[in-house]
């Protein structure tokens, strides 16, 4: 668990007092995105060096196990003894492996609420079999700037938005494993992950407004989702078939979607083939501004059919909705209703 969650306005402002109370004695790596070095990371890369920090800086990519061991390097390289890692959900992730690796502490700066991997204590890395999920390890602490936040593009709130609303199914198909196969299954992890789905729907109407009172209501779901997944020590709370559904649609179609808006269609999907309410699914992802249809991603309905079909290939292990023998008509009929909404 983090030992120190700081969410607000001018939040940044804070890293180096959290830096200087760890006493660490030794170089800080501070990792960022190729967009996020230039903005954010700017930014704490001066807080830091004004305070005297010795700090080293480094460029995330695609999260990849080569890309991990190449941080791994650059982190050994520079001595560093503390990771401050600042952007989305790939750079996160990323310090989470290597300085679980490197047993190392690491600092979660997210830029924006765009997953829900901010504080959980598990990384998403891409392989050629797929996303594969990883032990990590959780942040020492996480630093959400809401100001900082709000001033991301509305599409990567709505994402983070939709990969809570995820949480719904990722919980159906827990259950339904349970039931099926025996998975065992954690209670408090279960309750902690729908709660979080349903304030987040809650509040939906003020999250379509993009301001620092949206952000805080999404930071905090994100938080709590990942706190979820830390009690279950997997991402079966916040990740079921819609995620499958989302890694497959990665493949299909590579850098069209955010990771939160594949799973948001993916939770229509799973949704509408667990034979709920997935009207209402649609509608909330709608009213926070977050794509429903195949069409809002700019991509065909039969990219997302392949998706649906050959969900169960990512990840088989983990018994979904998406691993019960979906015929090709199953699968049209879903996707058709998609757009009925
Ligand atoms: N470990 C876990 O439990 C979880 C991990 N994930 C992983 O996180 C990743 C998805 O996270 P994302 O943040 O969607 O992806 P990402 O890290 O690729 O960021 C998406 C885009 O947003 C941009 N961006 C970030 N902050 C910005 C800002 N303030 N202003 C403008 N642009 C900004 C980035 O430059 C990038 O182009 C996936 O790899 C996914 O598998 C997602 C959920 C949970
Ligand atoms: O994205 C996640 C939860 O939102 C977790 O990632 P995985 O789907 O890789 O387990
Ligand atoms: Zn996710």
């Amino acid at each position: 668990m983090p030992r120190n969650v700081i969410v607000g306005h001018d939040a940044l402002l804070q890293i180096p007092g959290i830096i200087a109370d760890l006493n660490i004695n030794g170089p800080i790596m501070l990792l960022s995105g190729d967009t996020t070095m230039k903005t954010v990371g700017a930014k704490v890369q001066d807080l830091l060096q004004e305070q005297g920090f010795d700090l080293v800086t480094g460029i995330v990519g695609r999260i990849t196990y080569d890309e991990i061991k190449r941080i791994e390097t650059v982190v050994q390289k520079a001595h560093a003894v503390l990771i401050v890692a600042v952007g989305g959900g790939r750079v996160i992730d990323t310090a989470k492996v290597v300085s679980y690796n490197l047993d190392i502490q690491f600092i979660s700066v997210p830029t924006a609420a765009s997953h829900d991997g901010i504080a959980s204590s598990r990384a998403s890395v891409v392989t050629e079999a797929g996303n594969v999920s990883v032990a990590a390890q959780p942040p020492l602490a996480i630093v959400a700037d809401t100001g900082v936040i709000a001033t991301a593009p509305h599409r990567l709130l709505a994402a983070g938005c939709a990969d809570i609303i995820a949480n719904y199914t990722a919980i159906l198909d827990w259950e339904l494993s349970h039931r099926l196969t025996g998975e065992s299954i954690s209670e408090y992890a279960v309750t902690l992950s729908k709660i979080t789905a349903e304030i987040l729907v809650k509040n939906a109407n003020l999250i379509a407004h993009n301001d620092e009172t949206a952000v805080w209501i999404v930071v905090k779901a994100l938080f709590s989702s990942g706190i979820a997944m830390s009690i279950a020590g997997s991402s079966r709370p916040a990740s079921g078939g819609e995620h499958k559904f989302a890694h497959m649609l990665e493949r299909l179609a590579p850098g069209v979607a955010l990771h939160g808006e594949a799973c948001g269609i993916g939770t229509i999907l799973g949704m509408y083939l667990h034979g709920g309410d997935w009207k209402s699914i649609s509608q909330s992802l709608k009213q926070i501004g977050a794509p429903t249809t195949p069409s809002d991603l700019g991509i065909s309905d039969e990219v997302c059919v392949q998706a649906v079909l050959r969900a169960r290939e990512i990840r088989p292990e983990r018994f979904t909705i998406f691993d019960t023998g979906i015929t090709r008509e199953a699968a049209l009929a879903a996707v058709k209703a998609l757009y009925e909404v």
